[in-house]
């Protein structure tokens, strides 16, 4: 019943930590997933920001700031254009902050490069200037210069009186954001696409998708948009837009970049983040299945082991240690099967039950102990010894004559005789009588120890303290 108990508890224990395991795996797997995925997302959106500030803010905020210099606003509203001196003063900037400038002025329609050329703002053959000049915002990206296509800010320049004066500007070519997005691409597979108000593609991170000789690619005319557009006919917004592009999938997150009136798409490819999850997910399903693995090992194990040792208890005299009447039965089978001759003695305490009164039932108790140590001392190895019940012992002798048997019997008949039982209260006496019984070819036990009762009984019948025997052979 303990061993129940302490079986109920283990499992008990084995399951609270198994769900704890459970509980605390569950825990950790989605914090490392969401750790991962918030890493990965920190890894690529900031170089993006950092791409943003460095290659469109930052010529946004020089230009706007050297737009304010009273050089520049001098250089511009001078009656007679001094050339060699906007020359020089744009190229020293070039040089300062190694981006391209230009000035294109409204006085003679001329629009000067830090790289010293010139071109004529004529009507009809120049689109931009005359149709920024007459926007209201101050500050314009655009993507233009179309034999070297280059993206340019440029800054309305007034004089004090509020009259224009014309555009003040940097420009960077095409080919060095192509390659910048190259670099990211590779490192984070992001995808970039800058468009205008009108969904026109100003710049990408696919060569083919930017401007070329002042043709634009809408984002509209994409395959990816026009399946999106079957599903939906009104798209404001495409921010957290799951899209299919060339059979993969990507999240599209918008940044507003409000200086230009841009709109960036940022495409996040969805299968690498699938992997990486899928990866965490894998770990983590793996991981469990191995602490339910070894859990259930675990519990197998217990199992097995409780079976063991309940199947030992059970046969097992609780008092005596010796094996019970079920065991020796067993033991009996085990030798018959194998056909072994063997003699049978049935060991009985005398007068065991005025020990009982005498002295009490644990003193009783005791002499049991004691005797069984006694005959279990008395045997050979290959001599089984149980408790047959009550203050009856039973052994079995195999391929053991009578003979044999009957100095056995006398022996151990002695040795239960000398045992100490002295204690400071009283002295004992205790003695045993055994019948003797043999047989070539046992058919049962019953009926070997059947003899060996009618031995014992005669051993009674003559006083006691004797050993009896009574031959029996089966026919
Ligand atoms: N202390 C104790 N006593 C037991 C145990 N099993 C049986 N007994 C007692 O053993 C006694 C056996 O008594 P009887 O069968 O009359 O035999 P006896 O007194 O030994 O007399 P003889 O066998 O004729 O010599 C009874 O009083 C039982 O209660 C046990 O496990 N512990």
């Amino acid at each position: 019943m303990s061993n129940f108990r302490n079986l109920h508890r283990s499992i008990l224990a084995l399951f609270v930590v198994v769900v704890i395991s459970i509980v605390i795996l569950a825990h950790f797997s989605v914090s490392k997933i969401v750790a991962e995925q918030s890493r990965a997302h920190q890894r690529s959106i900031s170089p993006a920001h950092a791409l943003i500030v460095e290659h469109l803010m930052q010529p946004l905020h020089i230009a706007q700031t050297l737009s304010k210099s009273q050089e520049i606003k001098s250089l511009m509203q001078a009656d007679d254009i001094d050339e060699a001196a906007i020359y020089n003063t744009l190229s020293r900037l070039n040089q300062e902050f190694g981006f391209l400038f230009f000035i294109a002025s409204e006085k003679n329609r001329q629009q000067y490069y830090s790289d010293r050329t010139t071109h004529t703002l004529k009507e009809g053959e120049v689109s931009w200037y005359f149709k920024y000049k007459d926007v209201p915002d101050s500050a314009i990206a655009d993507i233009g210069k179309w034999e070297d296509t280059h993206f340019y800010i440029d800054i309305k320049i007034f004089d004090d009186d509020g009259r224009f004066l014309g555009f003040f500007g940097t420009g960077k070519s095409l080919q060095s954001f192509i390659e910048l997005f190259s670099l990211y691409k590779a490192e984070y597979g992001y995808d970039f696409i800058f468009t205008d108000q009108q969904r026109n593609i100003m710049l990408s991170s696919d060569p083919l998708l930017n401007a070329r000789n002042s043709t634009f690619t809408n984002l509209e005319n994409l395959p990816w948009f026009q399946d999106l557009k079957a599903d939906n006919e009104a798209i404001h917004s495409l921010n957290n837009t799951l899209v299919k592009v060339d059979g993969h999938d990507y999240l599209i997150a918008e940044v507003n970049i409000a200086p230009f009136n841009w709109t960036l798409h940022l495409l996040t490819p969805l299968q690498a983040r699938q992997v990486e999850i899928s990866q965490g997910f894998i770990f983590s399903i793996v991981t469990l299945l191995v602490i339910i693995f070894v859990m259930f090992m675990v519990i197998y194990h217990l199992l097995y082991f409780f079976k063991q040792d309940m199947h030992k208890n059970m046969q097992m005299d609780p008092l005596t240690q010796l094996p019970n009447r079920a065991k020796v039965e067993l033991r009996f089978g085990e030798l018959q099967e194998q056909h072994v001759p063997m003699s049978c003695l049935l060991v009985d305490l005398d007068h065991f039950k005025s020990i009982n009164d005498t002295y009490g039932h644990n003193t009783g108790d005791q002499v049991l102990v004691k005797a069984a140590e006694v005959l279990q001392n008395s045997i050979g190895e290959d001599d089984i010894v149980g408790r047959w019940g009550g203050e009856e012992f039973v052994i079995l002798l195999p391929n053991t004559d009578p003979n044999r048997a009957y100095e056995v019997a006398q022996a151990l008949r002695q040795n239960v005789a000398n045992m100490n039982l002295h204690s400071d209260k009283f002295m004992m006496k205790v003695t045993a009588s055994v019948g003797v019984s043999y047989s070539h070819a046992p058919n049962s036990l019953k009926e070997l120890i059947a003899s060996a009762d009618d031995a014992l009984y005669q051993a009674k019948r003559d006083g006691r303290n004797l050993v009896r025997v009574q031959l029996f052979d089966a026919a």
